[in-house]
């Protein structure tokens, strides 16, 4: 069957792309005069009134596309400015070609002076996927005018000083309402800081062949809601709740019990066959009263969960954990039990911290939603060194600990030892309460249990967590969106047709 979603891409891909494209054209110049003239197509059409065009033009062949633009604008009788950092004349043929066209027309460049001149629309085509190191005090000072103009920002290829392939920014980069890629879509434009960097986000494939994009490898698939029906098929009709698994979340130490309730819950509402849970005693009533479906049990120790375990089809460890004798006896037994058992497991929360503190070979199939705090004590690193690669440090993760990993927070990324990242392209800045990734845990959990393989099951549960928070925000808000919110809304998006 054929794969879900959509390649993205990273710049070596976008170069080999662009090398395949050029092959026996006679003008190495063509697709930069057909991404100049896409991107002034695209300023028409989204800013119809706009008369005053500034244009931010960088030494490459960013500037270059940057330059064409402005011609065009120039001819279509605008008044257009090229601006530039007096260090930034063009540096490559192509880019001079297209900044003496420009002259020759009788544009006008001028020499940034800690101003842009005013105008109703601002062109970003200061750096594009070329982008080499952190911008210079100069650079930032032009890329925090760019941003802070107040008029609309259309970015030609990437937001200048945001990494194309790792969604991050060293230093400063532009804050743009509308970016038009070129050629094929990119990976770091979605994850990290890529979405608040982008806006809104529009591709033009500057008319090359297809095969010259299918030909080369993808940095990462992306999937959004319209894929939820690849994983989640209407039910046999002759179906019993032993076809759909048993569930066994543990964690919920005192002080923390809600978050297994959470996952409990979640597992439920994702269509787990049965949820049984094991946490402190003082939690047990609670609980129940919350969910009577779910079997609750008091535990102390895995021995007492030994019926428990025979019967799970997965085990869901960490909501709650703690990181206290209980939360140390509990995870060491329960990696014990389900290696000795051959249970699937999905990990999260403490028992990841846990396991960053306690390394240990894991057994096959695990699941690990690791934030980027827990993913830097499994790779010890900082946090930053996370966010700062975040598609390189979703690859590590899964290869350290050959597992499937999700590493959560804007654009989760979903990879399995030696795969091709998933990036999940839904959710929200709401969803960044505490206990929304217990609801996640449970769900991987309901469908590891109803049959789904570990990374089938890691990709479709982080993608329906992040429809259900988007539901949930469509209907009320994104400030305030609580992970009950979420479980309430599971069963509409989980259920096919539902989420057309
Ligand atoms: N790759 C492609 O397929 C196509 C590329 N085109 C455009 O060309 C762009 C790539 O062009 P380039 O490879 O010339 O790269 P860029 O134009 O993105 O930037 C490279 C230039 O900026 C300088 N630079 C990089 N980081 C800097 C920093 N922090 N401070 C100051 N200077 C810095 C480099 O030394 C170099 O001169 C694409 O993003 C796209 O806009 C389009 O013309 C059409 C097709
Ligand atoms: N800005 C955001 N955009 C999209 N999703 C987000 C954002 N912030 C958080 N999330 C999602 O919410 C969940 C939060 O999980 P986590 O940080 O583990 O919370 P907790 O430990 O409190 O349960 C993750 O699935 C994450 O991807
Ligand atoms: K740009």
């Amino acid at each position: 069957m054929a794969l879900p979603g959509d390649p993205l891409y990273d710049t070596a891909a976008l170069r080999a792309i662009e090398a395949s494209a050029l092959a026996g054209q006679a003008d190495p110049a063509i697709l930069m005069q057909r991404a100049g003239r896409a991107g002034w197509q695209m300023a028409r059409r989204c800013w119809p009134d706009a008369r005053r065009i500034a244009v931010v033009c960088g030494p490459g062949n960013n500037g270059g596309d940057g330059y064409v633009l402005a011609l065009q604008a120039l001819q279509a009788g605008m008044d257009v400015r090229v601006v530039r950092l007096e260090s930034q004349a063009p540096r490559t043929e192509a880019a001079q070609a297209m900044c003496a066209a420009f002259e020759t027309a009788g544009g006008r460049i001028v020499h940034f002076d800690g101003a842009l001149p005013a105008a109703d629309l601002v062109i970003d085509a200061l750096f594009g996927i070329g982008l080499s190191r952190a911008p210079d005090d100069a650079t930032t000072a032009l890329i925090e005018a760019i941003s802070g103009h107040g008029a609309p920002v259309l970015a030609l290829d990437t937001p200048s000083g945001l990494s194309a392939d790792r969604g991050s920014v060293a230093g400063a980069a532009v804050v743009a309402t509308r970016t038009l890629q070129f050629l094929a879509p990119q990976l770091g434009l979605r994850t990290g800081d890529g979405p608040d960097h982008a806006g809104a986000l529009s591709l033009d494939t500057l008319g090359i062949a297809r095969t010259c994009v299918t030909d080369a490898r993808p940095a990462a698939r992306r999937v959004d809601t319209h894929d939820l029906a690849h994983w989640l098929k209407p039910r046999r009709r002759n179906a019993h709740k032993g076809r759909h698994g048993r569930v066994l979340c543990i964690g919920g130490d005192h002080s923390t019990g809600g978050a297994v309730l959470l996952a409990a819950g979640a597992a439920l509402r994702a269509g787990a066959g049965l949820v049984e849970v094991a946490t402190q005693g003082a939690h047990v009533a609670p609980l129940l009263a919350r969910w009577p479906e779910a079997m609750v049990r008091r535990t102390d120790n895995v021995s007492a969960l030994a019926g428990a375990f025979e019967a799970a089809d997965v085990v869901a460890l960490g909501p709650g954990l703690g990181r206290g004798a209980w939360g140390h006896t509990l995870f060491e037994e329960t990696l014990d039990a389900a290696t000795a058992n051959d249970r699937p497991l999905v990990l999260d929360a403490d028992a990841l911290n846990l396991l960053a503190a306690r390394p240990r070979t894991l057994p096959a199939g695990v699941v690990l939603t690791p934030h980027p705090g827990e993913a830097a004590r499994l790779l010890g690193v900082d946090t930053a060194d996370i966010q700062r690669d975040r598609p390189a440090a979703v690859r590590a993760l899964a290869a350290r600990w050959n597992a499937v990993v999700v590493l959560k927070g804007a654009g989760s990324l979903v990879c399995a030892p030696g795969g091709v990242p998933w990036l999940i392209d839904a959710g929200n800045p709401g969803m960044a309460t505490g206990g929304m990734g217990d609801v996640l845990t449970g769900i991987i959990a309901a469908l590891r249990a109803q049959g789904h393989g570990a990374e089938d099951a890691a990709v479709c549960a982080a993608l329906l967590h992040a429809v259900a928070g988007d539901r949930a925000a469509a209907q009320g808000g994104e400030r305030g969106l609580l992970p009950g919110d979420l479980i309430d809304i599971l069963r509409a998006c989980a259920n096919p047709g539902a989420h057309a």
